[in-house]
């Protein structure tokens, strides 16, 4: 039997993300400066900070759509920053949602959902479609399979982009502010269907300022700030201890 590189093998007493010393420049822009983090699995981790503090970065470099200058990244004990490591593998059980849900705009629902699935996890067409209504019924939109997503709105875009990271079955979830791109009245129903996954123990780093979400289900409240985590900790302290203040000014000035 083919011995397996010790990196490569999923260590399951081992935290879902963590991540040392983590640097990334673009040319001589220095974005992160030494990070340090971990998320146990069935945490959620809120991370808030500035625009340009480095967020984005951190969560990309996590699943590896951008390359660390240096540091290293755990995910599930493996290393995504040894060159030997098979990347699809490790991505593959990641999900990640961006701010502008990412969709592809000629294709329904349905397709959507299935299209991933068939190429990356080869499933046939049929158990895929099965799985593709199932997530769809998770996050309440059954009933828009065959609609293309121009036609809905941009809090179902977004659930139907959270459905469609569901239906790949990650460990682990990466969004990037889900909500910022709603109109206030629609950013309750994404978040309804994030704190169900919460609720069910999926393991999430979520780049959110929505501080009555991060209070109510969040484990861990970090605060980024020029590329490093300035404070961080249970969010409920971090929002209300005077040893915060830093974030805390930060959200006063944000919210
Ligand atoms: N692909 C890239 N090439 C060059 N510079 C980049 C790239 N991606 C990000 N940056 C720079 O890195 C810095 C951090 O960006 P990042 O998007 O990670 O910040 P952020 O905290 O997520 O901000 P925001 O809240 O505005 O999304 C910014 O100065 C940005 O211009």
């Amino acid at each position: 039997m083919e011995e397996l590189h010790p990196t490569q093998t999923i260590d399951e007493r081992a935290p879902a993300i963590q991540v040392r010393d983590l640097h990334k420049s673009f040319g001589d822009n220095e974005v992160l400066t030494g990070i340090d983090f971990s998320v146990d699995h069935g945490q959620v981790v809120c991370v808030v900070g500035p625009s340009g503090s480095g967020k984005s970065t951190l969560l990309r470099c996590v699943n590896r759509l951008e390359e660390p200058t240096s540091g290293q990244i755990f995910v599930e004990g493996i290393d995504i920053t040894d060159p030997d490591t098979e990347l699809d593998k490790v991505r593959s059980r990641i999900g990640m949602v961006f701010q502008q849900f990412n969709l592809f705009p000629h294709m329904t629902v349905l397709r959507n959902l299935t299209i991933a699935q068939q190429r990356a996890k080869k499933r046939g067409k049929a158990e895929a479609e099965t799985i593709a209504r199932e997530n769809l019924d998770k996050v309440g939109l059954a009933d828009k399979i065959h609609a293309f997503p121009a036609h809905l709105s941009g809090g179902q875009q977004q659930r139907v982009a959270i459905a469609r990271a569901l239906s790949m079955n990650p460990d682990m979830m990466l969004f990037d502010e889900p909500t910022s791109a709603l109109d206030p009245e629609l950013v309750g129903d994404v978040l309804d269907v994030m704190r169900a996954l919460a609720h069910d123990g999926m393991t999430m780093m979520v780049v959110t300022h929505e501080m009555g979400f991060a209070r109510e289900v969040g484990d861990k409240l970090v605060f980024m700030d020029g590329g490093v985590i300035v404070e961080e900790g249970d969010p409920v302290q971090v929002l209300n201890d005077p040893q915060h203040r830093r974030t805390q000014s930060f959200l006063s000035k944000v919210l």
